[in-house]
C-alpha cells in the first residue's frame, strides 16, 4: 500500500511524510526531490528555464513512475500534483490519499520566511502570499478534497493520522 500526502505548498506534506515513514518504517519519496533528481535542476530553475508545462509534465511522468514500483512507501506529492495530468486519478488509484487541510492563516504564517519563499516559484512571482494561498486553494480545492483521508491542521501529526488510520482500517505494517 502507497500512502500518498497532498495539500498546499506549506501544508506540511514532506514533515509529516518524513514523520509517517518513520513510523511506519516504510521508505519515504518526496516528489519534487525526486524532480530536481531526474531534471538536474532545482525546481526554480526548471520553471524559469523551460516553464510551468514542462515542470508538470516531468511531476506527471516521475509520479507515474513511483506508483508503478512495487512495494510500500510514503509519497509527499508537490503542492500541485493533483490537480494536473489527471495525477489525482493516478493517486487514487494505487494508493491511499491524505489530504492536509491546513488554513490559509496558517499556511502564510508558515512560508512568511524569505527562505520558504525562494524555493517555492510560483509563490515567489504571486504577489502577496496570502492572496495567492486563497486563490490558489480555492481553485484547488475541488481537487483535494478528492483525497479518501483528510486531517484538519491540529490532526496532521504522525500519532494522531496514525490513529485515523487504524480506525479506517488502512492496511499499513504495524507500527
Ligand atoms: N505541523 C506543523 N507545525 C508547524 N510547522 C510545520 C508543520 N508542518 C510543517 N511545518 C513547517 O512549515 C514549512 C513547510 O512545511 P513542508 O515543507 O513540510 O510543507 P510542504 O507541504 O511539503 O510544502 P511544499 O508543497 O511546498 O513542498 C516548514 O518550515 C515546516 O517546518
Ligand atoms: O503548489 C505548487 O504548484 C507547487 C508546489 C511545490 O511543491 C512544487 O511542486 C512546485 O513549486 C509547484
Ligand atoms: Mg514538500
Amino acid at each position: 500500500m502507497k500512502l500518498y500526502l497532498i495539500g498546499m505548498p506549506g501544508s506540511g506534506k514532506t514533515t509529516l511524510g518524513r514523520a509517517l515513514a518513520a513510523h511506519y518504517a516504510l521508505p519515504f519519496l518526496d516528489l519534487d526531490a525526486e524532480i530536481v533528481a531526474r531534471a538536474g535542476q532545482v525546481i526554480p530553475a526548471i520553471f524559469l528555464q523551460h516553464g510551468e508545462a514542462h515542470f508538470r509534465q516531468l511531476e506527471a511522468d516521475v509520479l507515474r513512475e513511483i506508483a508503478a514500483r512495487p512495494g510500500p512507501l510514503v509519497l509527499a506529492t508537490g503542492g500541485g500534483t493533483p490537480c494536473f495530468h489527471n495525477n489525482l486519478a493516478v493517486l487514487n488509484a494505487a494508493g491511499i490519499t491524505l489530504w492536509l487541510d491546513v488554513s490559509v492563516d496558517t499556511l502564510a504564517a508558515r512560508l512568511a520566511a524569505a527562505a520558504e519563499t525562494a524555493s517555492r516559484p510560483l509563490l515567489a512571482t504571486a504577489g502577496p502570499t496570502e492572496a495567492w494561498l486563497r486563490k490558489t486553494l480555492d481553485a484547488r480545492k475541488q481537487f483535494y478534497e478528492q483525497a479518501r483521508l483528510r486531517c484538519t491542521e491540529a490532526a496532521c501529526s504522525a500519532s494522531a493520522v496514525a490513529a485515523q488510520f487504524a480506525t479506517a482500517g488502512v492496511a499499513l505494517p504495524p507500527a
